[in-house]
């Protein structure tokens, strides 16, 4: 066997398999194992929903390095899938540890597709380390699936390294696209964000300078006296209109998050993976509490997004699927980072979907999104708001944006009077 083979098995074995074809249910779940067992009629269901007796393969990102991961995935899902999978169908699929925090290899699951192994694009496959290759074959006599294992021998040939029964598995507690959240989609530490902007300066160069931007101190707490409020909000909910005018009527200073500073680099960080983007907005939190700490000595302070959107968003976009594919309240990943200067109050805007759209369609974004896509954003739209309402220490205050401008501002100032005392 290809000694390559050998360090790829040992990550694999004892691994699920999940294999999302709906993202509106329960993905497929599946355990490998040697020895098959006598399959139950219902379970029939799970294989015919996946695979449908057509030749399908997979190709999971097992690159050791997080970045080197995080970018290779991408360019597998952007590049090489939409290249080999014309006419077929593409899951995105889990290989996981069951409820193993950071086991989690995203890959995907082609189903349709002929003569892969006959194409040099497999050969290619197959031989890159950073790949698991596997295709899926039905033992026809027994009905089990089994699947195949692919490496590189050591005559150059491809062979099947291994091959596991698919047995259907029970859902697991926690889905796996929860497994890999901290530290790859949230930060809680200044200098775990720093770690990985630090590590991608070789191809993107701009993190240097990133990085020299933020204070070396970082105020953990305030020396000011004047309270800080932070305003969240998914898009259009009303931040811009209210902040702007809570800052008149409070005399206040107005900061947000991610800072003026960092705005050049934001479009670039926005097309990196979620690891990096990710990082540049934690530490676009940590450059905006070095901006509070010095402004709240001489006035009140607003902020337009914080903490609480950074994380809201990470988590949202890294759980795939249903709302309930989120961890649940009270999990590790809604706490407050351990280094970042926390605001005294934070309120989250709320309109009801219909409203949000309308003010959408009145700034005149969203008027060609086809009605998938809107179906699509409401699952997102759903997940980030519970996440906001789920994050811990501060917990934000929920307000009812959907009064007009003026009545909202009424009613935030009541709470900041009662809250803050100002
Ligand atoms: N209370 C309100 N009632 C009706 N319309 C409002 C209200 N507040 C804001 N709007 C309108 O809704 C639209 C979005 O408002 P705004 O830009 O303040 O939202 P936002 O949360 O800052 O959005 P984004 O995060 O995308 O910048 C604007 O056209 C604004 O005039
Ligand atoms: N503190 C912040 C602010 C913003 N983001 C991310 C989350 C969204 O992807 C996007 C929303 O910002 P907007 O378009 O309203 O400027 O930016 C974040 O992660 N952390």
């Amino acid at each position: 066997m290809a000694k390559q083979a050998f360090s790829r098995l040992g990550r694999w074995c004892s691994r699920m398999f999940a294999v999302e074809c709906d993202p509106s249910s329960d993905p497929v779940y599946f355990a490998l194992t040697k020895t098959p067992q006598t399959r139950q009629c219902s379970e029939r269901q799970a294989f015919e929903k996946i695979f449908r007796k057509a030749k399908s393969f997979s190709l999971h990102v097992c690159t050791e390095d997080k970045i080197q991961r995080a970018k290779f995935y991408e360019d597998i899902k952007n590049n090489t899938i939409p290249g080999v999978s014309r006419g077929c169908s593409v899951f995105d699929v889990f290989s996981f540890h069951p409820d193993v925090k950071n086991s989690a290899l995203r890959g995907f699951l082609v189903r349709g597709v002929a003569d892969i192994q006959e194409t040099g694009l497999f050969d290619e496959l197959v031989r890159n380390p950073g790949l698991n290759v596997c295709t899926y074959v039905l033992e026809e006599d027994t009905e089990h699936w089994w699947q195949h294992l692919w490496s590189k021998a050591e005559d150059g040939r491809m062979v099947v390294v291994e091959k596991y029964c698919l047995v259907p598995a029970e859902k697991p507690e926690h889905h796996p696209s929860t497994l890999n959240i901290i530290n790859s989609d949230v930060f809680y530490k200044f200098g775990d964000a720093c770690k990985v902007l630090r590590e991608c300066t070789k191809f993107i160069p701009e993190s240097k300078e990133l990085l020299e931007l933020v204070d070396q101190g970082l105020p953990l707490k305030r020396e000011g006296r004047f309270p800080v409020i932070v305003i969240e909000g998914l898009d259009a909910t009303g931040k811009t209109t209210l902040t702007r005018s809570l800052t008149d009527t409070l005399n206040a200073t107005l900061l947000q998050s991610p800072p003026q500073c960092l705005s050049p680099w934001r479009p670039r960080f926005d097309s990196e993976p979620a690891l990096l983007r990710r990082a540049f907005y934690a530490l676009g939190n940590y450059i905006t509490a070095g901006q509070i700490d010095r402004a709240s000595a001489h006035a009140p302070v607003i902020v337009d997004r914080y903490w609480h959107s950074t994380a809201a968003y990470g988590i949202a976009t890294a759980v795939s699927g249903r709302v309930d594919n989120l961890p649940g309240p009270g999990s590790e990943v809604y706490r407050w980072p351990v280094d970042l200067l926390q605001p005294d109050l934070v309120l989250l805007l709320t309109v009801s979907p219909e409203e949000r759209i309308r003010r959408l369609r009145f700034r005149g974004a969203e008027k060609t999104r086809e009605e998938a896509e809107l179906e699509a954003n409401d699952r997102f739209r759903s997940k980030v708001e519970q996440a906001y309402k789920r994050i811990e220490d501060p917990a934000c205050v929920v307000v009812d944006a959907s009064p007009p401008p003026d009545q909202v501002l009424q009613q935030v100032l009541l709470l900041i009077k009662n809250k803050c005392h100002l």
